[in-house]
């Protein structure tokens, strides 16, 4: 993945996009809040249950540049932008940072950690994955942790191993994966009662039927 597309994930001053939309905040600290996203294209990490795999291979979507995806969402009444993906450590994120910045714009980042994150960022969510583990440097900047729970049998405790690896202002969630969501709830709520450093975080727009 990094040899075909390195170039433009270096430069990071167009970006394949695949999806931008004004929507509210669905999942973790920020739930609620409303905010424009940008969903960059490119993964290769290949989680099984990823809800994005149309963002998966950077050459199905058209590049943009950053100017211009950041002129469309200061066109909109947002106050802050989403990052997602796709997994954005893929690319240098620091001209996309610059302008969002340079318009005053709050940043958060949705990311698997599995590269180095760049750009200056006002919220980070690290979202763990199996399959390519973050880098140090990662767990170092994540503001929240937010592990999955597929397997009940296996990831409370890969949640519980994550969580070491964070500084000790990181915030901790766990989320059900969707399709697993009404076998897993009840034994993730009872989890977070019986260890409360933890906190759930619901992909609250799915319930509420939007992007
Ligand atoms: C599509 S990913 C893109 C960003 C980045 N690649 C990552 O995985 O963090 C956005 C968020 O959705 C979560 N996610 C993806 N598929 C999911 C699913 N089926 N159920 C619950 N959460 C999911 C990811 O863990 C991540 O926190
Ligand atoms: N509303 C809404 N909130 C989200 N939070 C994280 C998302 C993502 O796909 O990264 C997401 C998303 O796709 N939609
Ligand atoms: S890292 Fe994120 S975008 Fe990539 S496959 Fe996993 S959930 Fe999907
Ligand atoms: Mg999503």
């Amino acid at each position: 993945m990094k040899d075909k597309y390195k170039e433009i994930f270096d430069k990071g001053t167009d970006l394949p996009l695949v999806e931008d939309f004004y929507t509210i905040q669905g999942e973790g600290y920020h739930t609620g809040k409303p905010a424009y996203f940008i969903r960059i294209g490119g993964c290769d990490i290949g989680c099984r249950w990823c809800d994005s795999k149309i963002s998966w291979n950077p050459a199905e979507h058209r590049l943009i540049s950053v100017e211009e995806v950041v002129r469309k969402a200061v066109e909109s009444p947002a106050k802050a932008v989403v990052v997602t993906g796709g997994e954005p450590s893929l690319y240098n994120l620091e001209p996309l940072c610059t302008e969002l910045k340079k318009h005053n714009i709050e940043n958060f980042l949705e990311t698997s950690g599995a590269y180095e994150i760049s750009g200056e960022w006002d919220w980070i969510c690290l979202s763990p994955k199996r399959n390519k583990l973050p880098v140090p440097s990662s767990y170092e900047k994540a503001n929240e942790l937010k592990v999955i729970i597929f397997d009940l049998e296996k990831d409370f405790e890969w949640a519980e191993e994550l969580s070491k690896n964070v500084g000790d202002d990181c915030l901790l969630y766990l989320q059900s994966e969707w399709s697993q969501y009404v076998h897993n709830i009840k034994p993730i709520v009872e989890y977070v009662k019986n260890n409360p450093k933890w906190n759930i975080s619901l992909q609250s727009h799915k319930f509420m039927r939007i992007p």
